[in-house]
């Protein structure tokens, strides 16, 4: 495997060479997608069909018109995110954050994956087995080296690695054909006109429903179906709240921020008015959607905090599709290569003191008046998503959610550090590279 860690480097790879560093080396035994006989799909179905799914979940539900669609279910999120921290900031002096961020992740994604509010119940439900797959990835991962070795000296192991995957049909297959079939009833009786709108959105499962498996020429099994949506899960919840606890992290570290990005929003949309605690949609106002378009500082807040603490500090493996030079080194075909993005976040050479937390940076750049570009089409200086062809297919929606809840909780509560306590951005690798101490706080509403 190489690493590459300088920026021009990844982007002549991953811009100019995009085509040839586009591929992914085939998913070990513990990744693949697997059927009901818990067999892996045909190898060779790893390279177009990837591709294929990829572009599906890309275009079908990660394309900015759908990503609207799911506005509601945004401010729906918000809301059960806003009262779970106020009955919290009741009834404890402080508050763990990462757990609440995490729940409010999950219902948002769970919706989105299979297309129905479900019950608190079942979201934890959900959430329990995804994590305990994702905090379980570096001790399964040992299984990865010597496969058939592996299952006799990890039998336990193994054991409880598939039993995991059991306990995750149990709880998606039905989930899935809830969906199917919800959608077929719609078909064959469209005479509802107000549910219909809400049906109109498409959820994951609807695009691997329709999917065709172009080698086979068959549909996926409803196992497959799982190994995807789990993939989207992982994908989608612990990234985002990793990113969102280090940004609020940085906003309690650093009162002065916080309160320049407070002013930001109340310049924009006025002060927060009293909260209905009682009332059924318990959210009354929030920041909303069009709002974020006009804070600057909020983006430059995002951004930092995404350069400073990125939740990945590698991308995923790409694998070179020929032989290729780069910058006078040679690349042979097949060759696995990674690359160094936090280390090209904290690149003295490109960042003016790269340790600190100075989202200001962010609103000068680039000078134009121009957004900064965080695909790096034009030049890398930074690539939390990664870049090129295989950036992340979710960025878009990552960075709605991220400035959306943002705004929102800075919005609604102050946030102060426990009497006594330094925030301590010490790092520790999960699946993400998360808080060595999870970040506590005490929070009052603003009014
Ligand atoms: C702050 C939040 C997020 C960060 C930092 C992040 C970062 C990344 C990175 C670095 C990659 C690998 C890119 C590469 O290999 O070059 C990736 C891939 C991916 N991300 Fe995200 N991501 C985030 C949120 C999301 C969300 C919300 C979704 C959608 C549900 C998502 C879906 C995916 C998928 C499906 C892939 C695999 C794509 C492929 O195989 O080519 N991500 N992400």
């Amino acid at each position: 495997m190489i690493f590459i860690g300088s920026h021009s480097l990844a982007h002549n790879a991953l811009v100019q060479n995009g085509a040839v560093f586009s591929d992914r080396p085939a998913p070990p035994p513990t990744g693949r997608i697997l059927n009901r006989n818990q067999k892996a799909i045909s190898s060779s179905a790893y390279g177009p069909t990837w591709r294929l799914l990829r572009r599906n979940l890309t275009y079908e539900i990660l394309h900015p018109s759908r990503i609207r669609a799911y506005s509601s279910s945004r401010r729906w999120v918000l809301s059960i995110l806003t009262h779970r921290l106020l009955d919290t900031a009741q009834s404890e002096s402080s508050v763990r954050l990462i757990d609440h961020f995490q729940y409010a992740m999950f219902c948002l994604l769970v919706l989105m994956c299979f297309g129905d509010k479900l019950q608190e119940k079942q979201i934890k439900e959900i959430e329990a087995v995804q994590r305990r797959l994702l905090l379980g990835f570096r001790r399964f991962n040992v299984l990865n080296f010597w496969p058939r070795l592996g299952k006799i000296l990890f039998r336990k192991r193994w054991k409880e690695l598939i039993q995991l995957r059991q306990n995750q049909d149990e709880i998606f297959i039905p989930l899935i054909r809830a969906r199917i079939q919800a959608k077929q009833t719609r078909n064959v009786n469209k005479d509802n006109v107000m549910r219909e709108k809400e049906d109109e959105r498409v959820a994951y499962v609807d695009t691997l429903a329709d999917l065709q498996l172009p080698e086979d020429n068959r549909k996926l099994e409803e196992e497959e179906m799982v190994s995807l949506c789990s993939e989207f899960l992982s994908a989608g919840t612990d990234t985002t709240s990793t990113a969102l606890q280090w940004i609020m992290a940085n906003l309690v570290k650093y009162p002065r921020a916080q309160d320049k990005l407070y002013q930001e929003i109340i310049s924009v949309v006025g002060q927060p008015a009293q909260m209905d605690t009682d009332s059924e949609e318990r959210v009354e106002q929030v920041v909303e959607e069009d709002d974020l378009q006009k804070m600057p500082y909020l983006k430059a807040v995002v951004l930092e905090a995404l350069r400073r603490h990125p939740p990945g500090h590698f991308v995923l493996p790409h694998k070179v599709t020929q032989d290729v030079e780069l910058d006078g080194y040679m690349i042979p075909k097949n060759t696995v290569v990674n690359f160094m993005v936090a280390d090209m976040g904290w690149d003295p050479k490109v960042w003016e003191d790269p340790m600190e937390f100075k989202p200001e940076r962010f609103l000068t750049m680039t000078g134009s008046g121009e957004a900064f570009d965080i695909t790096g089409s034009r030049e890398i200086k930074m690539m939390p998503f990664g870049a090129g062809r295989r950036i992340c297919p979710g960025f878009a929606l990552a960075m709605l959610h991220l400035e959306y809840f943002v705004a929102n909780l800075i919005w609604y509560f102050d946030w102060k550090p426990l009497e006594g306590d330094e925030i301590d951005l010490s790092e520790k690798q999960e699946f993400t590279t998360v808080m060595k101490n999870p970040l506590r706080a005490r929070i009052s509403p603003r009014m």
